[in-house]
């Protein structure tokens, strides 16, 4: 019997963030392997035009949710929707369900953040610091709260090379910068951002520093833990192989790679890919609040949910499986066919870009233009290499986390939780893993099926005759230019033909004196 499952048995618990990546994972494993837990309160904002009960069945309707849905039938029952904005004060929760949230709530796993790079300082301090600030406030009215998650990232640090599990002071206070992003207006908060920010690559780390801060300073006498993810992929084994939903990490690369529109990446090959298996996350997080509930550590332990350390894999071998994938498993309707390459310096990123991202992109569309068509790659192709500029800070270096704490818990568990809750990336298979992907970005994003594998191989190989006859045509014409203004390249074409026909001549004779 698992001691985590059986510990959320009966338990109401409170999640932020339950409609994205990492939040739907994590109410998956709660309803499959604790289906008799009370009820899974989740903070939803209305999106799109759809209600939130409608945001929520989509997510409980969905293929993730399968599972669950033959251990718990009656999942829809035990989760109740609290329409909240976390930019709003006090969330913007009713007074019935602030009420409710504050009496019942057991757990609380908040993971709503903005994960955006470039986000306004303003919004970045509203959602990862300030709404931190009031989801702390309001766990400490919950009487019967017995442990508060509070998911960050390994990268909250990464100015430093080296990152232990403990909170790092920021340079400036927390309640200095929620109190000035009041006053200050956006022109002036836009001029000191990279003063404040210092030597972290944007706002999103440097906001999500300044929440571990808060979660130190302001959690009292709660019983806190903080998980440190490094960068989260598709799901390694549970609830199966591959699962992923959106286009942060390295699943928009991906697709940008297997479409054809990413040919070169500046990177550094050797430089550690510190990948993260969503369910791995999961699994040491529901691992965590159980630790935190029943252990109770004195202190505000941080957790590192990293794989660099225990099972290196580089962004070189990453990028090569995720190539070798592609031959295997390729993606339908390619712009080209997938042949992208790392460089390592300025001035090759620069060469590439002009020639194998922009040329190509304006060539299509004039192609777009002359049929008739709206131009349109122009734009996505500035759209990738503005996401590649964003993330190249993180794939030109390597960090090391230690994972004292989440070794410690590790050997705390009991072999059937060890099991239930796996996060030991010693096991993982990154060849595997990546191929599950790869495959899993075709399925789950793309919503490709299996059935058109063989229509985009056919497709790949024209785009390749199509690649050939093209270098082809502008060899012979560069060549033809050549001749008309060379003398020295009329002498070399001269010699060229005259050797091929004497050559053609001479197997010509000979084979005839053979016969
Ligand atoms: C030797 C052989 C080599 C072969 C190479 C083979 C290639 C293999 C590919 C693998 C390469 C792997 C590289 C991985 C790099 C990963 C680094 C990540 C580091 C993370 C560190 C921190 C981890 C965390 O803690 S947080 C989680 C990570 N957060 C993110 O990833 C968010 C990043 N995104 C953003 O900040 C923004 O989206 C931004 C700035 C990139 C783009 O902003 P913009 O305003 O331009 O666009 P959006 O409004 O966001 O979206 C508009 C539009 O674009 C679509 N889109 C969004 N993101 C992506 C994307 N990453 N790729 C493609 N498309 C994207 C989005 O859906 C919108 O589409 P619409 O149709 O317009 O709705
Ligand atoms: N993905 C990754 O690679 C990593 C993520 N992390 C951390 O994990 C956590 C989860 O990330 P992930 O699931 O990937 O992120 P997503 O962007 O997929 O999800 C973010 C969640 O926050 C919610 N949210 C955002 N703004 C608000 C708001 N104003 N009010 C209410 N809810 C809001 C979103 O709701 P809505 O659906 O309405 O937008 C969504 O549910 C974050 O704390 C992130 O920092 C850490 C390391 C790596």
């Amino acid at each position: 019997m698992s001691m985590i499952a059986a510990f959320y048995g009966g338990k109401s618990i409170l999640i932020t963030g339950a409609t994205g990546f990492l939040g739907k994972v994590l109410m998956e494993k709660l309803f499959r392997t604790s289906p008799d837990l009370k009820v899974i309160y989740v903070l939803v904002r209305p999106k799109q035009g759809q209600t939130l009960q409608q945001r929520v069945f989509q997510i409980l309707d969905s293929k993730l949710f399968e599972k669950v849905k033959e251990v718990c039938p009656n999942v829809h029952e035990k989760i109740r929707a609290i329409s909240a904005d976390l930019n709003q004060n006090d969330f913007a929760i009713s007074k019935e369900d602030m009420q409710e949230l504050l009496s019942h709530t057991n757990i609380v796993f908040h993971c709503a953040a903005t994960v955006r790079f470039d986000d306004h300082l303003r919004h970045a301090v509203q959602l990862n610091v300030t709404a931190t600030q009031q989801l702390l406030l309001m766990a400490s009215q919950m009487p019967k709260l017995e442990a508060f998650i509070h998911i960050s990232t390994a990268f909250s640090n990464c100015n430093l090379k080296h990152i232990d599990e403990v909170v790092y002071p920021c340079p400036v206070e927390p309640k200095k910068i929620i109190d000035s992003m009041e006053w200050l207006d956006d022109a002036i908060i836009d001029e000191i951002t990279p003063k404040l920010i210092g030597d972290q690559p944007n706002t999103y780390t440097y906001t999500k520093a300044l929440g571990e801060v808060v979660v130190q300073q302001e959690g009292g006498n709660l019983n806190i833990a903080i998980i440190r993810p490094s960068i989260v992929g598709a799901t390694w084994q549970e609830p199966f192989p591959g699962w992923v939903d959106n286009l942060n990490g390295p699943s928009g690369l991906i697709i940008a790679a297997g479409k054809g529109f990413l040919r070169s990446i500046r990177a550094t090959p050797m430089a550690v890919a510190d990948l993260i298996p969503a369910d791995t996350v999961v699994n040491l997080t529901l691992a965590v609040g159980w630790y935190t509930a029943v252990h109770r550590p004195k202190s505000t332990l941080v957790y590192h949910c990293t794989s660099g350390n225990l099972n290196p894999c580089n962004w070189g071998k990453m990028g090569l499986q995720v190539l070798a994938t592609f031959e295997k498993i390729p993606f339908e309707r390619a712009f080209r066919r997938p042949n992208a390459d790392f460089t390592t310096n300025n001035i090759t990123t620069h060469y590439w870009n002009a020639v194998s991202h922009r040329a190509p992109a304006i060539i299509y569309d004039f192609y777009l233009r002359l049929t008739g068509r709206k131009p349109r790659m122009t734009k996505l192709m500035n759209r990738l290499l503005r996401t590649l500029s964003m993330v190249e800070y993180f794939i030109n270096r390597s960090w090391e986390w230690s994972t004292y704490n989440t070794e410690m818990l590790m050997s705390a568990l009991s072999p059937e939780d060890q099991r239930v809750f796996n996060f030991d990336v010693r096991q993982l298979n990154w060849l595997e893993y990546i191929e599950n992907y790869v495959l899993g970005v075709k399925k789950y994003l793309l919503k490709e099926d299996m059935a058109g594998i063989p229509e985009a191989k056919q497709h790949l190989k024209r785009l390749r005759n199509i690649h050939y006859l093209f270098n082809t045509a502008l060899f012979l014409i560069a060549w033809r230019l050549l001749i008309a203004r060379s003398q020295v390249a009329r002498n070399v074409w001269f010699f060229i033909v005259s050797f091929c026909y004497k050559f053609l001549s001479y197997f010509r004779a000979s084979s005839t004196l053979n016969a």
